[in-house]
């Protein structure tokens, strides 16, 4: 074939493929509906009208366009919504299209590589990882069992804080808050506290506690490098770097863990010594998946870290806001403690059998949750399939950012959405309050469906029990020349969204003395 024929062939064809192509891809295009959404630009989408509280930049774009809204982040499509019917569809009814996770930069260097469960996508390794936890850590026979390590640390927290009162200190609520939930979890999953008598040496109490708020941190940054590839290789602010790093301590830390664990599960083997199994000697002793004998140690590893990342930091952002809120409001004061002293009274501490009778507290963590919830967008989540919501369609890998902080301050929902009114939550008949989403989906504290959150009644416990016993036990005031509307109601974004500012005030017991 002469060579002018040859490439007047092979230019028809490529021209032809190049139409064919570009009529395929506008074909798909004018089928494709997304949901409406703020204009965009090119490369970095919408990524630059995002600023350092994303939640109410997200809640804004709702108002504007409507209850689902679309964003193109980098190369990552998004949605996001605030509407409970919509995130019922979400949750619930399509469940199996949208309960996976995206695998982002922090799920490699702080999760394992997804291999622990809240970050893992959807799939058999999740759901085997997922079993172990609800069987071996969080189920009602387990909990029960931690039950007198709880009353401890309730009982360690009120001495601690009557320590202070009586010295007329100011008490940092974030510190007294951080070490009840941190202790709570640590002797469940690792056997040992870190604060307090009896506690791990100083040093290593301080290098977990300094890791483990890192981890925290850098587990709830957007990073840019997850949206867009080229800001990953120039990482301007060194965060895959700093993950890098958290990653290396906190495997180190798992190491030493592990093999002080298997030291001691031999002296027990030996019979000298009778312990009582925390999850990592369970873990230790479980088969592994697909038959095999042991469960290995990255997963082990990844199991720990999601337990103590995902159970501490919930419990006290939710404590403490809702100290916040309760110490700004006098009035909501004085009828919790009434509540507390009609149901508990004033010769014995709160136990956990007292919990369900205390509907007014309950109220609280309720209208805590509908402002404040721990978790301002869940954990996001992503579609595994195209499909379509809303009458719109949801391609597939699309990233869902349920604002659940957008949700409890929709106006179509509630009245008044930034006032703190408990009584909002009361049952017409007096019933028991219900802290979780019921069937309106009006709040969403611990997420519906498959990835809900499997440690909602330890989380709960943990918050009830707190907050029961540091407003039975003692009168709470604003630190001296503050009055109650200067503690401030601000706060940072993150995987949780704690207040901005530690919470500071000053206690008066309200117990006999014998009692702390
Ligand atoms: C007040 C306390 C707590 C709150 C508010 C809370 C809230 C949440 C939320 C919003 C999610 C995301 C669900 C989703 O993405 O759809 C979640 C997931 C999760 N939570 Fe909690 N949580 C709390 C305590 C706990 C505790 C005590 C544990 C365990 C010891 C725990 C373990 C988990 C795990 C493992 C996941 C991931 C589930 C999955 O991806 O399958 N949480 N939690």
């Amino acid at each position: 074939m002469d060579l002018s024929i040859l490439t007047m062939t092979i230019l028809s064809i490529t021209l032809a493929s190049m139409i064919l192509a570009l009529r395929i891809l506008q074909s798909s295009k004018v089928k494709i509906r997304l949901p409406p959404g703020p204009p965009r630009w090119p490369i970095v989408g919408n990524l630059l009208q995002l600023g350092p509280l994303p939640h109410k930049d997200f809640a804004s774009f709702c108002s504007k366009y409507g209850p689902l809204v679309y964003l193109r982040l980098g190369n990552v499509d998004s949605i996001t919504t605030n509407d409970p019917e919509i995130i019922k569809e979400i949750l619930l009814k399509q469940d199996d299209a949208f309960a996976s996770r995206p695998k982002t930069l922090a799920a490699i260097h702080l999760a394992y590589n997804s291999g622990d469960v809240a970050l893992a996508p959807f799939g058999k390794h999740w759901k085997h990882m997922r079993r172990i936890c609800m069987e071996h850590l969080l189920s009602t026979k387990r909990l029960e069992s931690f039950q007198e390590q709880r009353r401890q640390e309730a009982q360690f927290m009120v001495s601690s804080v009557y320590r202070d009162a009586m010295h007329g200190k100011t008490i940092n609520l974030r510190e007294v808050l951080g070490a009840f939930s941190m202790n709570n979890v640590t002797r469940m999953i690792l056997g040992k506290q870190y604060f307090g008598a009896g506690s791990a040496g100083p040093d290593e109490a301080a290098q977990f506690m300094d890791t483990t708020h890192e981890l925290f941190w850098l587990m709830g940054v957007i990073y840019l490098g997850d949206y867009l590839p080229f800001w990953r290789w120039l990482d301007p602010y060194r965060c895959e770097e700093k993950m890098r790093d958290v990653e290396k301590r906190m495997d180190a830390f798992h190491v030493r863990i592990l093999e002080e664990h298997r030291r001691r599960t031999k002296v027990v083997k030996e019979g000298s010594k009778d312990e009582t199994m925390d999850f990592v000697d369970i873990l230790l002793s479980l088969p592994g998946e697909d038959g095999k004998e042991h469960m290995e140690d990255i997963e082990i590893k990844a199991l720990v870290q999601d337990m103590i990342a995902a159970a501490t930091d919930t419990s006290l952002v939710t404590n403490e806001w809702a100290m916040a809120e309760v110490i700004r409001n006098p009035r909501i004061l004085k009828k919790l403690q009434d509540e507390l002293d009609t149901v508990v009274g004033k010769d014995r501490m709160v136990v956990e059998s007292d919990l369900n009778h205390l509907q007014f507290l309950r109220c609280i963590v309720r209208e805590t949750f509908r402002m404040h919830p721990a978790g301002p967008f869940l954990i996001p989540h992503e579609s595994l399939r195209p499909t379509k919501l809303a009458g719109f369609d949801v391609p597939e890998k699309t990233r869902i950012f349920i604002n659940a902080y957008a949700l409890g301050r929709n106006p179509k929902i509630w009245d008044n959405v930034d006032e703190f009114y408990p009584e909002r939550h009361m049952t017409v008949d007096g019933g028991r309050i219900e802290i979780s989403h019921g069937a309106d989906f009006k709040i969403l504290p611990f997420s519906a469906g498959k990835r809900k959150c499997p440690g909602a009644p330890l989380g709960l416990c943990f918050v009830l029990l707190g907050l029961a016993r540091l407003f039975h036990a003692f009168n709470w005031y604003p630190p001296k020349g503050m009055s109650e509307k200067d503690i401030d109601v601000n706060e940072v974004y993150g995987l949780t969204m704690p207040k901005a500012n530690p919470l500071l005030a000053m206690a008066k017991p309200r117990l006999p003395s014998h009692l702390y």
